[in-house]
């Protein structure tokens, strides 16, 4: 039965240990499921370790009633009834638990944070920042769990004593046994109620603590994440930073949490029950002392083993998830080209892969458990032996022995969990780093700070001037070389040219994403590194793109994102500028209408409206469109050029095309090529030139007519 339900808890934590990796790439479920398990292990593992006292107890009972009903006497046939049986539950089914848990807490190690990714330094300094505002909370906590701990010292000895009365009364049958128990035994039910009580005070205050200095940690870190460089979204995936606010920060949380709480109470544990164990038999706390230290070694290395296992099965099916993921992300992909039966085969092979990680990790535990109960079984067996040896010559009584048992589980308990904490703290410390070092990385390009210009007096003229520019991930690769150009006030100005020759990087470096190696962008005859740039990029420059993202909130909000203090009749007027007003209020819920993640519930067209309208409502001096209608149909087009045409009137318009018909009343059309410009003039000017552009015209007209 014992063995059946050890399996069944195998099985429930391989399953979890699956679910919980299935759902890694969904960063904030994965976080709170991990913490949900590891609380709930942790949960078990002290649950276990109580009843089992509870259960000992209630054994030697039992076995009391047995030695009173056949009037055995003998201490040491008492002892074999009385504690024997007693113990031998307890030991293997408190060290069993042990095992299973410190085996399935590596199993839940994240991959990442066993990695071998370059891990930053983790700073107390920054710590105590967020844990000061808390630290009157933390104080009480750590009274409270010191008390607690405190307390669960005196449990074995007052347990020694309840079992002394017992005996006693066992050996002599004198006296009042209901009057002689009663006062230990409230006692201990006082000390038990005090403990849960301070144990519950311990741990609201550390949730409370932990909790306000996470939500500190992840408001602070994404605000330092938002004001980073663009160039560092280049660098560093979304999902990776996105990993840092949940994964890192609520492992941090974790350890935090346990390492206060289990930490301060195990090693005071381990400490005080240690003294107790030899205050109440030296001499076996000696023999303890020989053999503890081994196992523990041999434990530590078995567990070694198991986490290599853990991590080679964890990492596969972090493999198996990440196909899924993709596939699922990917799915209108994946339909259009009837690939999911592929799809499922790449994915169900990945899975079988890690079933069979998975087995063989169940069963490497399963051999650690089986082997822990062997050696504890004996350990206890030593224990009883050698305590009654002593008690036969009368230099210990059965609840001595008792209390010894007690303690010496609670110091082999502690030590279990003083060893799964050590692993914790450097997982949570090792987060805390990650989580750190992005909180005090400084952008190279701040986000406020600089002039702002009178509105009024701003004519919008914009000029590159010998430009030099390299992407900071690519610094090799110079994009641009000794660029010259120049908008004029309330001009349209198209870029065109091959793919891949800069034109968009033009539009990068003119909103300030970027700040060139050599020369200078100057708005108004101004650099625009003196600028502030969330004046530049919030009041001055307006951006709508080829594939315009929608937030997942309705058409108003949507809109209102380019001026969040523009009315509701503003918001309207840029609507019907970027003739999206009509198509607005024919929806049933008219601007409140939900437009779905990334705008999905949109056509290309009314996406790219709501775009245009967002970027209009902040009146900008200078429109920058790349390649705003190419994705769209001849209707959808005709319909948002229209738009754009109203858009232009009255700015200064930089136009980033491929199309050539749309561009041709343009004031200026510069041809890029090898990062700079080659040609400039009018649309008729160049083509009589003869040159890139007449080039590219006769291409693009060619490609028409052949489709
Ligand atoms: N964020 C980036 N990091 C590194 N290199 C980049 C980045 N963005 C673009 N590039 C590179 O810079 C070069 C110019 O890209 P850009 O997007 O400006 O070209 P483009 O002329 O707009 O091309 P297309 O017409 O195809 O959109 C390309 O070689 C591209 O690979």
């Amino acid at each position: 039965m014992f063995h059946i339900l050890r399996c069944s808890r195998l099985t429930q934590g391989s399953d979890r240990l699956l679910r919980y990796n299935v759902t890694k790439s969904r960063d904030l479920l994965l976080h709170s499921s991990r913490y949900g398990q590891r609380s709930r292990q942790w949960t078990t593992y002290q649950s276990s370790s109580n009843s089992t006292i509870i259960r000992m107890w209630s054994q030697a009972q039992k076995a009391l009633r047995l030695v009173t009903r056949h009037r055995l006497k003998s201490p040491r046939v008492a002892l074999t009834f009385v504690v024997g049986p007693a113990a031998l539950t307890l030991t293997a089914k408190l060290f069993g638990t042990v095992a299973y848990c410190s085996a399935n807490f590596n199993n839940n190690l994240p991959v990442k944070a066993q990695s071998t990714e370059k891990i930053p330094e983790f700073s107390w300094a920054l710590l105590w920042e967020f844990v000061r505002p808390q630290i009157l909370a933390l104080l009480g906590a750590i009274i409270l769990a010191f008390g607690a701990a405190a307390l669960n010292i005196q449990i074995p000895l007052m347990l020694g004593d309840l079992v002394n009365v017992v005996a006693q009364y066992m050996r002599e049958h004198v006296g009042n046994y209901m009057r002689d128990i009663r006062a230990p035994a409230l006692k201990l039910l006082g000390l038990y109620g005090l403990q849960g009580l301070l144990t519950t005070g311990y741990i609201i205050l550390l949730s409370r603590v932990g909790e306000s200095v996470a939500a500190e940690m992840r408001k602070s870190l994404f605000a330092s994440l938002l004001r980073q460089d663009v160039a560092f979204f280049d660098a560093n995936k979304t999902g990776q930073l996105v990993n840092r606010l949940t994964a890192d920060i609520q492992e941090f949380k974790s350890s935090f949490k346990l390492v206060i709480s289990q930490g301060l109470r195990s090693v005071t544990q381990t400490v005080g029950c240690f003294v107790s164990l030899y205050v109440i038999s030296p001499k076996l706390t000696g023999l303890m002392v020989v053999v503890l230290p081994c196992l523990v070694g041999a434990g530590a290395l078995i567990g070694s083993f198991l986490r290599k296992l853990s991590r080679k099965a964890q990492e596969q099916v972090s493999k198996a998830t990440g196909v899924a993921d993709e596939a699922l992300g990917n799915v209108r992909t994946v339909r259009a080209f009837a690939m999911e039966d592929r799809e499922l085969e790449t994915y169900a092979t990945e899975v079988e892969k890690s079933a069979l990680m998975n087995e063989a990790l169940g069963r490497g535990i399963a051999v650690f458990q089986g082997l822990s109960n062997i050696v504890l079984n004996c350990l206890v067996l030593g224990t009883i032996f050698a305590g009654g040896s002593l008690m036969a010559h009368n230099n210990m009584t059965p609840g001595d022995l008792m209390s010894f048992l007690v303690a010496s589980q609670t110091v082999q308990r502690s030590l279990a969990s003083i060893s799964i904490l050590f692993g914790q703290m450097v997982r949570g410390m090792s987060a805390g780093a990650r989580v750190f070092e992005y909180m005090t990385l400084e952008p190279t390009i701040s986000l406020t700070g600089g002039r702002q210009l009178p509105r009024e007096s701003l004519t919008g003229r914009v000029d590159f001037l010998n430009v030099d520019f390299s992407y900071p991930t690519r610094p090799g690769n110079q994009i641009l070389k000794n660029f010259n150009l120049t908008l004029p006030p309330c001009k349209t100005v198209a870029i065109v040219g091959e793919s891949g020759g800069g034109k968009s990087t033009v539009a990068a470096l003119l909103e300030r994403f970027y700040d060139p190696s050599c020369g200078a962008v100057k708005l108004d005859g101004l650099d625009i590194r003196t600028l502030d740039p969330s004046w530049l990029r919030g009041h001055v420059i307006g951006f709508i793109s080829q594939e315009p993202v929608l937030f997942g909130t309705s058409v108003m909000e949507n809109i209102r994102f380019g001026k969040p203090d523009a009315t509701d009749a503003e918001v309207m007027a840029a609507a019907k500028q970027a003739n999206a007003h009509t198509f607005i209020t024919n929806f049933p819920d008219s601007y409140d209408t939900v437009v779905g993640e990334r705008g999905v519930t949109l056509s290309g067209g009314q996406k790219q409206r709501i775009a245009i309208a967002r970027a209009l409502v902040k009146n900008p001096s200078v429109l920058i469109l790349d390649e705003a209608t190419s994705a769209l149909d001849a209707e959808s087009e005709r319909v948002v050029q229209e738009a754009l045409d109203r858009a232009t009137e009255g700015r200064t318009v930089l136009i980033i095309a491929h199309r050539l018909s749309t561009i041709q009343g343009a004031d200026l059309i510069c041809v890029m090529s090898s990062g700079r410009v080659v040609e400039a003039g009018t649309h008729v000017e160049l083509l009589r030139r003869g040159g890139l552009y007449a080039d590219l015209i006769k291409r693009q007209r060619a490609n028409e007519q052949k489709h």
